[in-house]
């Protein structure tokens, strides 16, 4: 019987060194493939300890893929466990919404500057 890990087990999983995806609830460490895959170990990683099925089955992998991926699995997903909440999304919000704020102040101050030089021109 292959090993059952919950998603909070697997979401731990989330270094370079160290990475587990989700695919088809089986579990597959991809650790030491990230620099090897044909598609770039970025796109991968941005999976990591998550589920990436979806990811994963869009590509349209070829059935040599598929193998591969198969050599990696080492269990099934706990699917009664507790879904994990990932926040990345939640950063991703607040760094474009500190970006616009930023942006906002620095019109402003050129705005100031412009017209404080055409006022004190006259
Ligand atoms: C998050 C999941 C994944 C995404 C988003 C992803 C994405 C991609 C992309 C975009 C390519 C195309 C590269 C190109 O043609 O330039 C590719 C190719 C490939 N990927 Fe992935 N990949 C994922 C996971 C995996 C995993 C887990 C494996 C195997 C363990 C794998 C094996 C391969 C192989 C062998 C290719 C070469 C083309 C093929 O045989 O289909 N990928 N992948």
């Amino acid at each position: 019987m292959s090993t059952v890990y919950t998603y909070k087990e697997i979401a731990e999983h989330n270094s370079p060194k160290d990475t587990w995806i989700i695919i088809d609830d089986k579990v597959y460490d991809v650790s030491k493939f990230l620099d090897e895959h044909p598609g770039g170990d970025e796109i991968i990683f941005d999976q990591a300890g998550r589920d990436a099925t979806e990811y994963f089955v869009d590509i349209g992998h070829s059935d040599d893929a598929l193998k591969l991926l198969k050599s990696k699995c080492i269990g099934t997903v706990d699917k009664t466990s507790e879904k994990v909440v990932f926040e990345a999304k939640v950063e991703e919000t607040t760094e474009s919404s500190q970006g616009s704020g930023q942006l906002a102040v620095i019109v402003a101050i050129l705005c100031f500057l412009v017209g404080y030089y055409f006022l004190n021109d006259e």
